[in-house]
């Protein structure tokens, strides 16, 4: 499985230990989000003048570029360059609560996104992981040895101060510089990055926990401070029941992955990035007012995310937007009639424009 972006610069997505590109330089855990806390993990891992940008032992040849023409094939990574030792994220795929909930779980970046995330740090593969009995059975001992040594080649190892592995989560990172010093593999553990939240003044961990938890209380400015970026809705314009226009206010509903988490319901004041066909290159950039919410005024069935973009006029159906969070305004509420509706969402726009202009 192969993910090309951007400027052609690609990762390599492996669904298995099998298909990855071999040797590797890891960093571990689950990543959602990738704030900054997993950008810290990450860092050591990284390629920075042909080195491994804390110290590797090995010389480097520069990140492999691929176009659409070139099929990069695991025997091509290995044959190609011997001493290339690949900066990669092994993850777990499904998330490990979702294959112990039974239920599916919301992703803070579903995985095109966190690809394109890891892609900009200059992740060169991402390693998911399959959770199933059998790999969450492993021990600690076992997981670096099968997983760690005999498949993935790994020449570095770096994961939080926190990370936990292994059959029910026996092993600590400790634990893991440890066992990786049998086979000569360093092993970076890092001081997990705080952040100090004020009443009371205290230094807390940044953590994929508590972004869902300030998703979903509308702080969106914690969220994006604890992200390092604004938390985005990407999604695919799709019909919505054309009632906006008739009100002054036409909307692009938004088609979001499946599994994206969805924050607060709401309005907010949002950027928005107008994305071109070919890949992802931004075309425009548009100020707006966001609601997601089931439209309870026009007797709304299910929920629905649609941007209102200012100053903006034409056809948006097929598009793909991004959709950048920057503050919660208000709950969602019914209105007596299309009226008042309508002028609330003046007032919106009104806060809106005034918020988004402060912020340039
Ligand atoms: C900024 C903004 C705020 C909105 N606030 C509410 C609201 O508080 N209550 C509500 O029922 N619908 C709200 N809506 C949704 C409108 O009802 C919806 O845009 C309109 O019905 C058009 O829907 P359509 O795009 O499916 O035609 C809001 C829409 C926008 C863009
Ligand atoms: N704030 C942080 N500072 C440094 N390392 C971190 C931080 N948060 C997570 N890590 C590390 O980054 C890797 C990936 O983290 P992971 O996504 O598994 O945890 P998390 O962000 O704390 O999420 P959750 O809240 O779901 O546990 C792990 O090695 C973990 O220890």
């Amino acid at each position: 499985m192969l993910n090309l972006s951007q400027n052609g610069c690609s990762v390599w997505v492996a669904s298995s230990t099998q298909l990855a590109l071999t040797p590797t330089a890891v960093a571990l855990g689950k990543f959602d989000g990738v704030h900054l806390g997993h950008h810290r993990v990450i860092q050591p891992v990284l390629h920075a003048g042909g080195q491994l940008s804390q110290g590797g032992a090995q010389g480097f040849a520069p990140v492999q570029q691929l176009n659409e023409n070139q099929q990069l094939t695991t025997e091509q990574g290995r044959l190609t360059n011997q001493e290339h030792t690949y900066s990669t994220v092994v993850t777990f795929h499904p998330h490990p609560q979702e294959f112990f909930t039974g239920q599916p779980r919301a992703l803070l970046t579903p995985l095109d996104e966190k690809v394109e995330k890891l892609r900009s740090l200059g992740v060169e593969q991402l390693v998911l992981l399959p959770f199933d009995k059998e790999l969450s059975a492993l021990s600690p001992e076992e997981f670096v040895e099968k997983i760690l040594v005999q498949q993935l080649q790994c020449r570095r190892i770096s994961v939080g101060q926190d990370f936990c592995f292994g059959k029910q989560r026996r092993g600590t990172a400790r634990d893991l510089q440890l066992l990786a010093a049998k086979y000569d593999i360093p092993v970076t553990i890092v001081p997990l990055q705080t952040y100090t939240d004020t009443a009371p003044t205290e230094e807390i961990p940044i953590s994929t926990s508590l972004i869902r938890h300030s998703l979903e209380s509308g702080d969106i400015k914690n969220a994006n401070l604890l992200l390092g970026r604004p938390y985005t809705l990407i999604g695919i314009v799709v019909q919505g029941q054309q009632l906006g226009r008739t009100i002054g206010f036409p909307t692009a509903n938004l088609q979001l992955p499946n599994d994206k988490f969805i924050p607060r319901q709401g309005v907010y004041a949002v950027r928005v990035e107008i994305l071109s066909e070919t890949p992802d290159i931004t075309v425009t950039q548009n100020l707006g007012v966001m609601n997601i919410g089931n439209r309870p005024t026009v007797n709304g069935t299910g929920s629905s995310v649609e941007v209102h973009l200012f100053d903006w006029s034409g056809d948006l159906y097929g598009q793909k937007l991004a959709v950048q969070l920057v503050e919660f305004l208000r709950p969602e509420q019914k209105f007596p009639s299309l009226e008042d509706l309508k002028t609330q969402i003046q007032l919106d726009c009104t806060v809106a424009r005034k918020i988004l202009s402060a912020e340039c």
